[in-house]
C-alpha cells in the first residue's frame, strides 16, 4: 500500500566553508523530531501510523531542492513540511512542486534567523501562489534545544492530519448506488466537485446490480451466513408500528419479499454492497473476476427511497454496519456510506471521519426544539446543555451504531473511538443499546429493519455540511457543539411525534458565534435536510483541510485563534476572516482544478 506521506524538507544556509557545515546536525535533527511527532500522533483510516519521508541531504539551493523532489516522486509524497533553524535563501529552496500541500516551520531562535526565513519564504510562496502553512512558536528557544514546543508541535499535527486526510482522498472512489433519492438536491451527485475538490472520481452503479449479484450467487455463501447468524444473535427486533394497521392493497402488494425472509435478504445486500465497494477476493475464486475488485472506494452511498424501497427491504442495516466501526467478523475501519444518496452528505461525513479516525453520523437534521415548545408539550422546561435548545437528529440508515454512546471510557463518559481501539465488550454495548424496527410500511413498502436508538450519553460533536451554491460553488458548514441527554418521557414523547423507530441524536450546537447566536439560527443557517457529524470538537481541523481544498466555510463556531489556514490567505484581508478565506478560494479556485 502507497500511503499518502508526509515530505520532510530541512532547509538550509546553503553558504560552505562554515555557515552550511555550523547548521547541518541541527537542521537535520529538527526534521528528524518533525518526522516521529508525526509519525507517533497519526494514523491512516486503516490504523496504521501516518508515515514521512525525510529528504536525505539538506536543501541549501534549488540542486538540493530538486534531489529532494525527486527523492520523494516514487513515495506518493502529498504534503511537504520544511524546516529549519537558520536564514535560507525562500524561492532557492521552496518546495515548487504545485500538487504536494506545504507547510514551513522556522525554529524561533537567534542565534540564527529561523524566523526570518520562515517570512521570506512566506512572501515567495504568495507571489508564486503555492499556498503554505506558517508555523513559528511562540517563545524564542535557545539554539541547542531540540524539543519541539507545544504549540509547534499542534500545528504541525493539524496540518499532517488535514494533508493526510486530503491525501486519503486522491485517487479514491465515492460508489454512488441509485441516483436521485426523492429530489434530494445532493443526492444529484456533482462529478465536478469530486474530481475537482476531492481528487475523487465517481462510480455509477444501478441498484439492479445488487439484483443481479443476489440473482447469480456472486457472493460469498459462508460471508452471508456469519452476517445472517450475527444478525440473530446479535440484532433483536424493536417495536414493529405496522401490526394492527389496515394498510391499503398499494403497499400490501408491493412487498415481494415475505417478511420472515427480509433478514435473510438483507445479509446478503450488506455483503454484495461491501463488496461492490471494496472487492472481494472470494470472488474470484468463484470465476467473478471483475466483480473481485471492486470499485477503489473510500466513500459511497445507496439511494434506497425509493425504486428500491418501495418495493424490496431498504438498506438502512446494511447503511448503520458499513458506517460503523465493526460489523460481524469484528472491530474495522468505518466507511462513510450516505443514506438516501445525498453525495454531499456523504462527503460530509469522509470528511469528517478521515480527520477523526471515528465513526460517522449520518442525519436529518429534522427539528429545533425551543425550551418553550418543549415545556408546551412535555410539561418539563430543558436543562444543562439542552437548556437553549436542541436539534433533533434522526435519519433512517446511516448513523453508526457508535453513535449509541454506549462505548464509555474510564470516567463512565461517552465516546466514540477508532475502530482499532473498540474490543468485543464496545462493540456488544453498541449492539445491545439498539434494537431494530421493522421498517414504516407507510414509507418503506418493501420492509427491511431500522436500527433505533438513542444517544444516551453527552459527547462533544461536530456538525458538517457541504453544500453546493450556484455562484459559489462548494461551502462548508460546522457546528461545534454536545450530544444531550433528555429525561426519558421528554424524549418518547418527542421522539414520538417523528419517526420513532430511528436513531435519534439530541444536539446543542454551542452558542456565541456569528450565526450560532441561538439554537434555532443554527437550524435556520444549516444549508440542507442532512447533517453529517462525528465525534469532538474538531471545527478546527476541517477549516484547516477546507482550505487545503479550497472550500470556502460559510458557517462556524470554532474561535479565531483555533483558526489555521495557509499564511498568503492573510493576503486577502485579516479584518474579516470569513471574508478572506472566500475570496481566496475564489481566486485560487479548486486544489485539482486540472
Ligand atoms: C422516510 C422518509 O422519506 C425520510 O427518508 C425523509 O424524512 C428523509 O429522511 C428526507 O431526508
Ligand atoms: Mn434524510
Amino acid at each position: 500500500m502507497n500511503y499518502p506521506k508526509i515530505g520532510i524538507r530541512p532547509a538550509i544556509d546553503g553558504r560552505q566553508g562554515g555557515v552550511r557545515e555550523s547548521l547541518e546536525g541541527q537542521t537535520m535533527a529538527m526534521a528528524q523530531a518533525a518526522k516521529e511527532l508525526i509519525e507517533s500522533s497519526l494514523r491512516y483510516a486503516d490504523g496504521q501510523p501516518v508515515e514521512c519521508v525525510v529528504a536525505s541531504r539538506t536543501i541549501g539551493g534549488r540542486a538540493d531542492a530538486e534531489a529532494a523532489r525527486c527523492e520523494f516522486l516514487d513515495k506518493n509524497v502529498v504534503a511537504t513540511l520544511t524546516v529549519t533553524p537558520c536564514w535560507c535563501y525562500g524561492t532557492e529552496t521552496l518546495d515548487l512542486d504545485p500538487t504536494t500541500l506545504k507547510a514551513v516551520w522556522g525554529f524561533n531562535g537567534t542565534e540564527r534567523p529561523g524566523a526570518v526565513y520562515l517570512a521570506a519564504a512566506m512572501a515567495a510562496h504568495a507571489q508564486c501562489g503555492l499556498p503554505a502553512f506558517k508555523i513559528y512558536g511562540h517563545d524564542v528557544q535557545d539554539a541547542d534545544d531540540a524539543t519541539i514546543p507545544a504549540d509547534v508541535a499542534k500545528k504541525i499535527i493539524s496540518f499532517a492530519r488535514a494533508a493526510v486526510a486530503a491525501g486519503q482522498m486522491r485517487g479514491k472512489a465515492y460508489v454512488n448506488l441509485g441516483a436521485s433519492a426523492m429530489g434530494i438536491a445532493g443526492s444529484q451527485v456533482n462529478v465536478d466537485f469530486f474530481q475537482k475538490y476531492l481528487g475523487m472520481s465517481v462510480e455509477f452503479v444501478d441498484m439492479t446490480e445488487i439484483l443481479r449479484r443476489m440473482a447469480l450467487h456472486i457472493y460469498d455463501e459462508d460471508e452471508v451466513a456469519r452476517a445472517r447468524a450475527w444478525i440473530e444473535q446479535k440484532c433483536p427486533e424493536g417495536v414493529d408500528i405496522n401490526l394492527g394497521r389496515e394498510l391499503p392493497r398499494i403497499i400490501t402488494d408491493s412487498k415481494v419479499v415475505p417478511a420472515d425472509e427480509d433478514w435473510d435478504f438483507i445479509a446478503r445486500q450488506v455483503v454484495i454492497i461491501r463488496d461492490i465497494l471494496f472487492g472481494n477476493p472470494k470472488l474470484a475464486e468463484m470465476g467473478w473476476l471483475e466483480e473481485s475488485r471492486g470499485r477503489n472506494a473510500i466513500a459511497g452511498g445507496f439511494q434506497g427511497q425509493r425504486q428500491w424501497t418501495d418495493w424490496l427491504p431498504n438498506g438502512d442495516f446494511a447503511e448503520a454496519v458499513i458506517t460503523s466501526t465493526f460489523d460481524w467478523n469484528g472491530a474495522r475501519q468505518p466507511i462513510a456510506f450516505a443514506t438516501e444518496n445525498d453525495t454531499l452528505n456523504g462527503a460530509s461525513m469522509l470528511l469528517g471521519t478521515l480527520l477523526t479516525n471515528t465513526a460517522p453520523i449520518f442525519s436529518d437534521v429534522r427539528t429545533y426544539w425551543s425550551p418553550e415548545a418543549v415545556e408546551r408539550v412535555c410539561g418539563k422546561r430543558l436543562e444543562g446543555r439542552a437548556a437553549n435548545g436542541v436539534l433533533h437528529l434522526i435519519n433512517s440508515g446511516a448513523t453508526a451504531l457508535d453513535a449509541s454512546g454506549a462505548v464509555r471510557d474510564e470516567r463512565g463518559e461517552s465516546i466514540m473511538k477508532p475502530f482499532w481501539e473498540m474490543d468485543q465488550a464496545d462493540i456488544d454495548a453498541c449492539l445491545a443499546a439498539t434494537d431494530w424496527c421493522r421498517a414504516n410500511y407507510e414509507y418503506f413498502r418493501g420492509g427491511g429493519f431500522s436500527s433505533h436508538f438513542k444517544t444516551a450519553g453527552e459527547m462533544p460533536m461536530t456538525m458538517i455540511r457541504l453544500n453546493m451554491v450556484a455562484g459559489v460553488g462548494p461551502t462548508l458548514q460546522i457546528a461545534e457543539g454536545y450530544t444531550c441527554v433528555l429525561p426519558d418521557d421528554v424524549h418518547k414523547t418527542l421522539d414520538e411525534r417523528t419517526d420513532k423507530t430511528w436513531p435519534t441524536t439530541w444536539f446543542a450546537p454551542r452558542l456565541g458565534a456569528p450565526g450560532f447566536e441561538t439554537v434555532w439560527d443554527v437550524m435556520n443557517h444549516w444549508g440542507a435536510n442532512h447533517g453529517a457529524s462525528v465525534y469532538g470538537h474538531v471545527g478546527g481541523d476541517l477549516i484547516t483541510l477546507a482550505s487545503m481544498l479550497r472550500i470556502p466555510v460559510t458557517l462556524h463556531n470554532v474561535e479565531d485563534e483555533r483558526i489555521f489556514r495557509p499564511s498568503l490567505v492573510d493576503g486577502f484581508g485579516t479584518k474579516d476572516l470569513e471574508a478572506a478565506d472566500m475570496a481566496y478560494c475564489q481566486a485560487f479556485g479548486p486544489l485539482y482544478r486540472g
